[in-house]
């Protein structure tokens, strides 16, 4: 299995993936035309911030299992064409939070001491002592907009420069940020009303994109200075010019562009009142070497199904590699193969139904797993997982779940409802032991059969010589009957008979069979 690398990268992750079996092309600076171009060769792509996974690259890639990103953010990755596509992007936060909080601290103290700029006069030949008059940090107010892993690493470390912290972070509690000497407020108005100096360390997404824009900036303090070590576009650039320009905003440090590498005569960065860094938030030895033998281990889990760690559009893969959930998948998976070559009509909607803690406690990757089963059969396109919910959405098909303490006989029990235009198909299953998988139910009718190989399934009305036709005519064709399940109402009623074949069964066999008087329905069955 060939593994492709697009941007620069510890060898240690590279000697990895190859200790393990796999076979590394190390290729930082490729153009998005060529990755377009091999793409299709590799199961996983590993790159940093510098390589743009689009849409049309994913698109090309047909047996890629897996994006992992050395490192936090992972807004240069199409996130939704990979989990259209079912592929897991995964990625390694926290190897690299210390070295991004340190720097958030480097750029603050340089920016109350206007360190760069003293440094560039006093190496062309001056001496200018007065032109740099700073400020401190103690008794300062910082307020800190999302108190994630390097937020609450940066509060730990202002709270020691002895700055009192405000934070907003609509997810984390009072207590939790209290402990990490933050007082959280309700609103971001307070931030921007109180601090002196405002960082920010949220993801880039819709909702953050331009949320520093000029309305907020008016609203912060007069002389207030502002960090960005996070993403590029959290801050609008321009409103920032323009306050640094009016003196409302006092300075700024950033290590992060709206577009990177930024253009040359980008005015903000030429401001003297601007310090920048290009990107080097995580860019020490040990975040790097951290994030780099992470991504690796992570990889190699995932491909060799031990673990998923990390995965951030497939966060349910993780109950997947669970040893006592891993029969009841199979089950879902065949119960839905098995519903979409038994049902009349276009599938309308999808129920799981879950009796037991453990299977209630599972239910998305086990509806997962039904749509995976029945969607692979009625769709060309390859469903897993990751994939099956949203191509399940874009179908229009109403996906929901209920739990049940109806569990006839069984500890654990799955009950698939699929509605139709034409009807109602229920399917129910359970495992007994360890891993042995079967169906105990279909609609009304009780019996039990595994869930593999070739079946014949009809309808028939329940009178005597109906089994018999059936079998004589496989007889004849030399078919022969591995199993049998009967299920009826009650004698001289309608019946349901599940038959397993050991033989593929012709189109005249089929048509033989359902023409017997009474047998209607006849479904050959494959799972
Ligand atoms: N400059 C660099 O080299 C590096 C930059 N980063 C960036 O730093 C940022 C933070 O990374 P982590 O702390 O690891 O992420 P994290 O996921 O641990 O924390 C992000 C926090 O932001 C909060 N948040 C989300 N939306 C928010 C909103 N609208 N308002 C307020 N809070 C909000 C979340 O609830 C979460 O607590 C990310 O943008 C990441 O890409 C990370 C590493 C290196
Ligand atoms: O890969 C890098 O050096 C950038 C790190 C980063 O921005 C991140 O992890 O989000």
């Amino acid at each position: 299995m060939k593994i492709l690398i697009t941007d620069p990268i510890e060898e240690s992750c590279v000697n990895i993936l190859k200790s393990e079996g796999f076979t590394v092309d190390l290729k930082p600076g490729i153009t998005k035309d060529e990755i377009k171009r091999i793409i299709n060769d590799y199961v996983a792509l590993i790159v940093r911030s510098g390589t743009r996974v689009t849409a049309d690259i994913i698109n090309e890639a047909k047996n890629l299992k897996i994006i992992g990103r050395a490192g936090a953010g992972v807004d240069n990755i199409d996130v939704d064409a990979a989990t259209r596509r079912g592929i897991i992007v995964m990625n390694t936060p926290g190897g690299n939070t210390i070295s991004t909080a340190e720097h958030t601290m480097s750029l603050i103290l340089a920016l109350a001491r206007n360190i760069p700029q003293a440094c560039e006069d006093l190496k062309s030949g001056n001496w200018n002592r007065k032109k740099f008059i700073g400020v401190e940090l103690y008794g300062k107010t910082i307020g800190i907009i999302g108190l994630g892993r390097i937020g609450r690493e940066v509060a730990i470390r202002c709270k020691a420069f002895g700055m009192n912290v405000i934070g907003y972070d609509p997810v984390v509690s009072s207590e939790v940020a209290r402990k990490f000497g933050v007082e959280l407020v309700a609103e971001l108005d307070e931030i921007y009303r109180r601090s002196d100096f405002i960082t920010v360390h949220v993801p880039l997404n819709e909702e953050t994109r331009g949320m520093i824009g000029k309305n907020e900036l008016l609203k912060c303090k007069r002389g207030v200075r502002i960090i960005n070590c996070a993403r590029g576009g959290i801050i609008d650039e321009m409103a920032l010019l323009e306050a640094i320009e009016s003196g409302h905003v006092a300075g700024a440090a950033l290590d992060v562009f709206s577009e990177e590498p930024p253009p040359k005569d980008h005015p903000l960065i030429k401001h003297p009142k601007v310090i920048v860094t290009p990107h080097l938030g995580a860019a020490t030895e040990e975040a790097q070497e951290k994030v780099a033998v992470q991504i690796a281990q992570q990889i190699v889990d995932a491909l060799k199904e031990r673990a998923i760690v990390g995965a951030v559009n497939a966060e349910i893969l993780q109950l997947a590699m669970n040893e006592v959930i891993k029969p009841y998948l199979l089950l879902a998976e065949k119960i839905g193969l098995f519903q979409a070559q038994i049902l009349k009509g276009k599938v309308k909607s999808v129920t799981g139904i879950f009796v037991g803690e453990m299977l209630k406690n599972s239910s998305q990757i086990l509806i997962s797993a039904f749509l995976k089963g029945m969607l692979n059969y009625l769709m060309s396109e390859p469903v897993n997982y990751i994939n099956a919910p949203v191509i399940a959405r874009e179908i229009g098909l109403s996906v929901s779940e209920k739990v049940s303490d109806d569990s006839g006989n069984y500890t654990h029990l799955l009950r698939f409802e699929v509605k139709t235009d034409k009807e109602t198909k229920t399917v129910s299953g359970t495992v007994f032991g360890n891993n042995d998988i079967r169906i105990v139910g279909v609609d009304e009718f009780h019996f039990e059969f595994k869930p593999e190989g070739i079946l014949i399934v009809y309808s028939n009305i329940d009178k005597p010589g109906m089994l018999a036709s059936v079998s004589s005519i496989l007889a004849r064709s030399e078919i022969n009957i591995a199993g049998l399940s009967l299920g009826r109402y009650g004698v001289g009623q309608k019946a349901l008979t599940v038959m397993s074949v050991d033989n593929e069964i012709p189109q005249n066999v089929l048509r033989e069979i359902s023409s017997i008087d009474g047998i209607f329905d006849v479904k050959i069955v494959k799972l």
